[in-house]
């Protein structure tokens, strides 16, 4: 049975998390089901438009307002917490929450794209509420986590700390991605069996590196029949 829902997190910025996201819609949209893409925060405006979300609407079967698929958006490419103090605003978790839920009673699976790694700070001093991080975001959507993996060198350390800190949040680690960002990368086979057996959770797939991205062809490379 398809999950109601999924974080999608990675290893560090850049790395993947909106190709896999997309590569996910597909994915358990050609099992037939209704999906919809979700980017709570998006940093980064190019040409009017919020690159990820574009994205993951064009890889979504269901249309939703835009203020549900992406609750907070910043014209510049920084860390989130920055943008809103910059901009005046607070990020609200509950607000995000109360999105999701819309979401996810439109379509059968939601796709939540985190915001850089695992544990970007999304509030700022003086904040109401305290300190809390995107971690905290996974929790209060409760939602199992995907990891994906930016394969270059230091992605051992990245994603073990990750996988401790999805554990220390209390939440599922429901499987991993490996990305192939580096082509160059050296021992690439020797790196994926290192993580494969670190990692207490289903490898989903490998997906190449793509000159010319394709993520409907990358779709055919996870194996949502191994997610935990
Ligand atoms: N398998 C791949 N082959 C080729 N290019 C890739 C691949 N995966 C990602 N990229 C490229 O790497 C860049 C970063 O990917 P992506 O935007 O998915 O990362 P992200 O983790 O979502 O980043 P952000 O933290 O900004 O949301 C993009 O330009 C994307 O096209
Ligand atoms: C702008 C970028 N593409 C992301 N949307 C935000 C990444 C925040 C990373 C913060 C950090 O860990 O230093
Ligand atoms: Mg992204």
């Amino acid at each position: 049975m398809a999950p109601a829902g999924l974080f999608v997190t990675g290893t560090d910025t850049g790395i993947g998390k909106t190709v896999v996201s997309c590569a996910l819609l597909h994915a358990f949209s050609a099992e037939g089901h209704t999906v919809i893409g979700m980017k709570p925060v998006a940093a980064g405006c190019e040409n009017g438009q919020w690159q990820d979300v574009e994205n993951l609407k064009k890889a979504s079967n269901v249309s939703m307002p835009q203020s549900l698929i992406n609750p907070y958006a910043f014209v510049e490419p920084v860390a989130p917490h920055i943008a809103a103090r910059q901009a005046g605003i607070v990020i609200d978790l509950r607000v995000i929450r109360q999105a999701c839920e819309q979401l996810q009673a439109a379509a059968e699976v939601t796709i939540v794209e985190g915001i850089g790694g695992f544990r970007v700070p999304l509030s700022s001093s003086g904040t109401p509420n305290g300190r809390y991080d995107t971690s905290d975001l996974a929790r209060v959507l409760g939602l199992p986590v995907i990891l994906v993996v930016g394969m270059r060198l230091g992605c051992l350390n990245h994603a073990l700390l990750t996988a401790r800190a999805v554990e220390s949040a209390g939440l599922k680690l429901a499987g991993w991605v490996a990305n192939t960002i580096d082509p160059e990368m050296l021992q690439p086979a020797a790196n994926l069996q290192t993580l494969t057996e670190w990692l207490d959770c289903p490898l989903l797939g490998v997906l190449p590196f793509q000159e010319q991205l394709d993520v409907q062809q990358l779709a055919g490379l996870i194996d949502l029949s191994r997610l935990e």
